[in-house]
């Protein structure tokens, strides 16, 4: 997959991009991503991206001309077809489903925003608009990291075997069970006994109602969206009827 980020501070993509997963998705040639400044597309001495809003109000807005122009060259540099994306506070909410279907494309290209925002001529040359959420944020950089770091990790061969497929359960789209290493007590408190039992059906089961259990308490939103069995049903039933503890 190739995705190509027009932004107006690519520096600061060094850091996060240049360790971790990405990195290696890089070396592996599973992915590759360029940066692109989006202030190389003006063609005014001070190269101005920016300007006052029609209709007065506080702040600036970004200027549709380097903005299009930017998307318009960076297509030009793959035959690949490309998805362009404009990340907005307007934008559809990004979720493990999104991440799934950006993670077919052959290519992505990512704006990222700053100021007040775009000029809204910008969304006739774009395909999707994207939000990380409901947060008001300084730029749309730390969105794009998102995304390409969630994407990045359903590319097939991007995380080594070894890694943690946290994909299982995200992909029953349930909220993790409690995690436990060594050491066996801690300050007095024991890990529960059951993980240290080998008896892996009834760990699957336990974690399987740990799951069900967090989720209920704290996003019963994401139940909706949820495959559940006869036993998680059951399990459920007896979570409600259970006295509070
Ligand atoms: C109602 C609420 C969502 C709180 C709201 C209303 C109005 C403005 C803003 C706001 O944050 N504007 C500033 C900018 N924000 C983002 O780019 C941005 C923000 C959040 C998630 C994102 N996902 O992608 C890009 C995102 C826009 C241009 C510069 C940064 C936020």
């Amino acid at each position: 997959m190739r995705i190509d980020i027009l932004t107006l501070f690519p520096e600061m993509f060094a850091g996060p991009f240049s360790e971790s997963i990405l990195k290696r998705a890089a070396e592996k040639g599973l992915l590759e991503i360029h940066f692109h400044q989006i202030r190389d597309y003006t063609h005014d001495k001070h190269h101005v991206v920016d300007d006052t809003p029609y209709g007065g109000g506080a702040g600036m807005v970004m200027k549709p001309e380097p903005v299009v122009e930017a998307i318009e060259s960076v297509k030009r540099l793959s035959d690949a077809e490309s998805r362009t994306i404009l990340l907005s506070p307007s934008g559809k909410l990004f979720s493990q489903g999104i991440a799934a279907e950006l993670a077919l494309k052959s290519r992505l290209i990512l704006i990222a925003g700053h100021y007040e925002g775009f000029d809204e001529r910008v969304r006739s040359y774009i395909d999707d608009e994207i939000s990380i959420g409901d947060y008001v944020l300084s730029g749309g950089e730390l969105p794009a990291m998102v995304i390409v770091d969630a994407v990045a990790r359903l590319i097939p061969g991007v995380l080594g075997c070894g890694e943690s497929h946290v994909e299982e359960s995200h992909s029953q789209g349930l909220l993790e069970y409690p995690h436990y290493t060594r050491p066996p007590e801690f300050r007095g408190t024991p890990v529960p006994a059951i993980l240290l039992s080998g008896n892996h059906a009834e760990i699957a089961k336990w974690r399987r109602k740990e799951s069900l259990k967090r989720t209920s308490e704290r996003r019963p939103d994401m139940l909706a969206g949820v495959a559940l069995s006869k036993a998680d049903r059951k399990t459920l039933a007896e979570l409600n009827s259970e006295p509070e503890a």
